[in-house]
Protein backbone atom coordinates (compact mmCIF):
# COMPACT_ATOMS: atom_id res chain seq x y z
CA UNK A 1 0.00 0.00 0.00
CA UNK A 2 1.31 3.19 -1.00
CA UNK A 3 1.88 6.09 1.97
CA UNK A 4 -0.93 7.93 0.10
CA UNK A 5 -3.82 5.62 0.34
CA UNK A 6 -2.11 4.41 3.50
CA UNK A 7 -4.98 5.48 6.42
CA UNK A 8 -4.42 8.30 8.12
CA UNK A 9 -5.22 6.05 11.72
CA UNK A 10 -6.16 2.56 11.94
CA UNK A 11 -7.53 1.75 15.43
CA UNK A 12 -7.86 -1.61 16.59
CA UNK A 13 -9.12 -2.57 20.04
CA UNK A 14 -9.66 0.96 21.20
CA UNK A 15 -11.16 1.06 24.84
CA UNK A 16 -11.23 4.24 26.55
CA UNK A 17 -13.36 5.76 29.68
CA UNK A 18 -12.94 7.58 32.53
CA UNK A 19 -12.19 7.29 36.23
CA UNK A 20 -11.59 3.39 35.72
CA UNK A 21 -15.29 3.18 34.01
CA UNK A 22 -15.28 2.00 30.02
CA UNK A 23 -17.14 4.07 27.44
CA UNK A 24 -15.39 3.39 24.39
CA UNK A 25 -14.90 -0.16 22.74
CA UNK A 26 -14.15 -0.33 19.42
CA UNK A 27 -12.77 -3.48 17.76
CA UNK A 28 -11.54 -1.63 14.67
CA UNK A 29 -11.92 1.67 12.53
CA UNK A 30 -9.52 3.23 9.99
CA UNK A 31 -9.47 7.23 9.11
CA UNK A 32 -9.07 7.82 5.59
CA UNK A 33 -6.06 9.80 4.25
CA UNK A 34 -7.17 13.37 2.35
CA UNK A 35 -10.37 12.77 3.52
CA UNK A 36 -13.56 14.19 5.49
CA UNK A 37 -14.81 11.63 8.19
CA UNK A 38 -17.74 12.01 9.69
CA UNK A 39 -18.18 10.65 13.72
CA UNK A 40 -21.81 10.55 13.97
CA UNK A 41 -23.98 8.97 16.93
CA UNK A 42 -26.34 9.30 19.62
CA UNK A 43 -25.22 11.43 22.83
CA UNK A 44 -23.04 9.24 24.81
CA UNK A 45 -22.14 7.63 22.15
CA UNK A 46 -18.33 8.29 22.55
CA UNK A 47 -17.87 10.78 19.67
CA UNK A 48 -16.00 13.03 22.16
CA UNK A 49 -14.22 10.28 23.73
CA UNK A 50 -13.17 8.78 20.49
CA UNK A 51 -11.86 11.90 19.56
CA UNK A 52 -9.74 12.44 22.17
CA UNK A 53 -8.21 9.04 22.00
CA UNK A 54 -7.38 10.16 18.29
CA UNK A 55 -5.87 13.68 19.42
CA UNK A 56 -4.06 11.67 22.46
CA UNK A 57 -5.68 13.85 25.58
CA UNK A 58 -7.21 10.68 26.45
CA UNK A 59 -5.18 7.40 27.09
CA UNK A 60 -6.84 4.46 26.39
CA UNK A 61 -5.94 0.65 25.38
CA UNK A 62 -5.44 -1.01 21.87
CA UNK A 63 -3.27 0.04 19.20
CA UNK A 64 -3.62 3.58 17.14
CA UNK A 65 -1.71 3.20 14.10
CA UNK A 66 -0.46 6.35 12.24
CA UNK A 67 0.04 7.00 8.75
CA UNK A 68 0.28 11.12 9.41
CA UNK A 69 3.40 13.17 10.20
CA UNK A 70 3.26 15.43 13.40
CA UNK A 71 0.92 16.16 15.85
CA UNK A 72 -2.74 16.40 15.05
CA UNK A 73 -5.07 19.68 15.57
CA UNK A 74 -7.52 18.82 17.40
CA UNK A 75 -10.64 21.66 18.37
CA UNK A 76 -12.79 20.39 21.42
CA UNK A 77 -16.44 20.49 21.70
CA UNK A 78 -16.06 22.73 24.36
CA UNK A 79 -12.84 24.79 24.15
CA UNK A 80 -10.43 25.32 27.35
CA UNK A 81 -10.31 29.10 26.41
CA UNK A 82 -11.84 30.42 29.36
CA UNK A 83 -14.16 33.68 28.62
CA UNK A 84 -12.71 35.85 30.82
CA UNK A 85 -8.70 35.49 29.09
CA UNK A 86 -7.48 38.96 28.37
CA UNK A 87 -7.10 36.98 24.71
CA UNK A 88 -7.64 38.39 21.41
CA UNK A 89 -9.05 36.40 18.19
CA UNK A 90 -5.74 37.13 17.04
CA UNK A 91 -4.25 35.34 20.04
CA UNK A 92 -6.11 32.40 20.28
CA UNK A 93 -5.42 31.71 16.35
CA UNK A 94 -1.74 32.49 17.13
CA UNK A 95 -2.28 29.98 19.67
CA UNK A 96 -2.41 27.29 17.04
CA UNK A 97 0.81 27.58 16.20
CA UNK A 98 2.31 26.99 20.02
CA UNK A 99 2.45 23.18 19.12
CA UNK A 100 5.38 24.33 16.05
CA UNK A 101 7.61 26.86 18.02
CA UNK A 102 6.67 26.46 21.95
CA UNK A 103 4.27 28.74 23.90
CA UNK A 104 5.01 32.43 24.17
CA UNK A 105 8.00 32.61 21.23
CA UNK A 106 7.93 35.56 19.04
CA UNK A 107 5.94 34.70 15.46
CA UNK A 108 7.84 34.17 12.42
CA UNK A 109 6.91 35.11 9.45
CA UNK A 110 5.76 31.47 8.93
CA UNK A 111 3.42 31.61 11.67
CA UNK A 112 2.11 34.87 10.49
CA UNK A 113 1.36 33.74 6.83
CA UNK A 114 -0.59 30.65 8.24
CA UNK A 115 -2.46 32.62 11.48
CA UNK A 116 -3.55 35.44 8.53
CA UNK A 117 -4.67 32.74 6.12
CA UNK A 118 -6.76 30.77 8.58
CA UNK A 119 -8.34 34.24 9.43
CA UNK A 120 -9.34 35.08 6.21
CA UNK A 121 -10.43 31.62 5.57
CA UNK A 122 -12.82 31.61 8.53
CA UNK A 123 -13.97 35.65 7.63
CA UNK A 124 -12.23 36.96 11.37
CA UNK A 125 -9.81 39.44 10.00
CA UNK A 126 -11.97 42.08 11.00
CA UNK A 127 -12.18 41.41 14.60
CA UNK A 128 -9.01 40.03 15.11
CA UNK A 129 -8.24 42.52 18.01
CA UNK A 130 -11.68 41.82 19.87
CA UNK A 131 -11.13 39.96 22.71
CA UNK A 132 -12.84 36.17 22.55
CA UNK A 133 -15.17 36.94 25.49
CA UNK A 134 -16.90 39.83 23.60
CA UNK A 135 -17.53 37.69 20.21
CA UNK A 136 -20.53 35.88 19.65
CA UNK A 137 -21.04 31.94 20.18
CA UNK A 138 -20.73 31.20 16.55
CA UNK A 139 -17.71 34.06 16.30
CA UNK A 140 -15.57 31.83 18.79
CA UNK A 141 -16.28 28.78 17.04
CA UNK A 142 -14.94 30.62 13.84
CA UNK A 143 -11.58 31.58 16.04
CA UNK A 144 -11.10 27.88 17.51
CA UNK A 145 -11.67 26.05 14.09
CA UNK A 146 -8.84 28.89 12.83
CA UNK A 147 -6.86 28.41 15.73
CA UNK A 148 -7.18 24.22 14.21
CA UNK A 149 -6.52 25.29 10.53
CA UNK A 150 -3.10 27.35 11.78
CA UNK A 151 -1.79 24.02 12.85
CA UNK A 152 -1.17 22.70 9.31
CA UNK A 153 -1.72 19.65 10.94
CA UNK A 154 -1.94 16.31 8.85
CA UNK A 155 -4.68 15.76 10.71
CA UNK A 156 -7.78 17.70 11.67
CA UNK A 157 -9.67 16.56 13.95
CA UNK A 158 -13.16 18.95 14.94
CA UNK A 159 -15.56 18.25 17.56
CA UNK A 160 -18.89 20.12 16.35
CA UNK A 161 -17.02 22.72 14.92
CA UNK A 162 -20.37 24.49 13.82
CA UNK A 163 -22.15 24.40 16.83
CA UNK A 164 -23.96 27.86 17.30
CA UNK A 165 -22.36 28.90 14.08
CA UNK A 166 -25.45 30.45 11.56
CA UNK A 167 -25.52 29.38 8.27
CA UNK A 168 -23.00 31.50 6.37
CA UNK A 169 -20.39 30.50 9.48
CA UNK A 170 -21.50 27.08 8.95
CA UNK A 171 -20.77 27.70 4.86
CA UNK A 172 -17.33 29.02 6.12
CA UNK A 173 -15.98 26.23 7.84
CA UNK A 174 -17.46 23.63 5.57
CA UNK A 175 -15.88 25.14 3.04
CA UNK A 176 -12.43 25.23 4.74
CA UNK A 177 -12.89 21.55 5.90
CA UNK A 178 -12.88 20.75 2.09
CA UNK A 179 -9.98 23.01 1.47
CA UNK A 180 -7.54 20.74 3.73
CA UNK A 181 -8.97 17.49 2.47
CA UNK A 182 -8.18 18.69 -1.10
CA UNK A 183 -4.52 19.58 0.28
CA UNK A 184 -4.32 16.12 1.24
CA UNK A 185 -5.09 16.75 4.93
CA UNK A 186 -7.30 14.34 6.64
CA UNK A 187 -10.30 15.64 8.89
CA UNK A 188 -12.32 14.03 11.11
CA UNK A 189 -15.71 16.06 12.29
CA UNK A 190 -18.14 15.21 14.96
CA UNK A 191 -21.64 16.40 14.00
CA UNK A 192 -25.50 15.78 14.71
CA UNK A 193 -26.50 16.96 11.54
CA UNK A 194 -27.08 13.91 9.24
CA UNK A 195 -27.36 15.92 6.03
CA UNK A 196 -24.23 17.55 6.73
CA UNK A 197 -22.72 14.00 7.83
CA UNK A 198 -23.77 12.40 4.14
CA UNK A 199 -21.99 15.38 2.61
CA UNK A 200 -18.39 13.24 4.34
CA UNK A 201 -16.23 10.76 2.63
CA UNK A 202 -16.14 8.74 5.11
CA UNK A 203 -18.67 8.23 8.04
CA UNK A 204 -18.39 6.42 11.40
CA UNK A 205 -21.69 5.29 13.20
CA UNK A 206 -20.92 5.11 17.16
CA UNK A 207 -23.70 3.83 19.27
CA UNK A 208 -23.26 3.16 23.14
CA UNK A 209 -19.23 2.84 22.52
CA UNK A 210 -19.32 0.99 19.96
CA UNK A 211 -18.88 1.30 15.99
CA UNK A 212 -22.08 -0.02 14.74
CA UNK A 213 -21.30 1.05 11.39
CA UNK A 214 -18.25 2.76 9.10
CA UNK A 215 -18.20 3.14 5.62
CA UNK A 216 -19.27 5.10 2.69
CA UNK A 217 -22.16 7.97 4.48
CA UNK A 218 -24.49 6.85 1.83
CA UNK A 219 -24.11 3.07 3.29
CA UNK A 220 -23.74 3.55 6.92
CA UNK A 221 -26.80 6.31 7.61
CA UNK A 222 -29.69 4.25 6.00
CA UNK A 223 -33.27 4.22 7.70
CA UNK A 224 -32.42 0.54 9.06
CA UNK A 225 -29.33 2.11 10.85
CA UNK A 226 -30.86 5.56 12.07
CA UNK A 227 -34.03 3.59 13.06
CA UNK A 228 -31.43 0.80 15.12
CA UNK A 229 -29.50 4.19 16.74
CA UNK A 230 -31.90 7.12 17.03
CA UNK A 231 -35.02 5.22 18.00
CA UNK A 232 -35.62 4.47 21.68
CA UNK A 233 -35.80 0.88 22.62
N1 LIG B 1 -15.14 13.68 31.74
C1 LIG B 1 -15.96 12.63 31.87
N2 LIG B 1 -16.05 11.96 33.04
C2 LIG B 1 -16.87 10.90 33.19
N3 LIG B 1 -17.67 10.43 32.20
C3 LIG B 1 -17.63 11.07 31.03
C4 LIG B 1 -16.78 12.19 30.79
N4 LIG B 1 -16.97 12.61 29.52
C5 LIG B 1 -17.90 11.79 28.99
N5 LIG B 1 -18.30 10.86 29.87
C6 LIG B 1 -19.26 9.78 29.64
O1 LIG B 1 -18.78 8.98 28.56
C7 LIG B 1 -19.85 8.60 27.70
C8 LIG B 1 -19.54 9.06 26.28
O2 LIG B 1 -19.50 10.48 26.29
P1 LIG B 1 -19.04 11.33 25.03
O3 LIG B 1 -18.94 12.75 25.47
O4 LIG B 1 -17.87 10.70 24.40
O5 LIG B 1 -20.31 11.14 24.08
P2 LIG B 1 -20.75 11.95 22.77
O6 LIG B 1 -21.16 10.93 21.77
O7 LIG B 1 -19.66 12.89 22.38
O8 LIG B 1 -22.01 12.73 23.30
P3 LIG B 1 -22.66 14.16 22.87
O9 LIG B 1 -23.36 13.92 21.56
O10 LIG B 1 -23.65 14.41 23.95
O11 LIG B 1 -21.57 15.19 22.79
C9 LIG B 1 -21.12 9.21 28.27
O12 LIG B 1 -21.77 8.22 29.02
C10 LIG B 1 -20.61 10.31 29.19
O13 LIG B 1 -21.47 10.47 30.27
Amino acid sequence: MSIASRPAVELSRLQAGYQGKQVLDIEAAAIPAASLTAVVGPNGAGKSTLMAALAGTLTGNGALRTGYRGRPAFVPQHSAVPESLPCTAFDAVAMGRWAERGPWRKLTAADRAAIGEAMERLEITAFAHRRLGTLSGGQRQRVLVAQGLAQQAELLLLDEPDAGADPQARGLIADAIRAETRRGRAVVQVSHDLTEARRADHCLLLHRGHLHAAGHPDDVLTPTTINQVWVPS
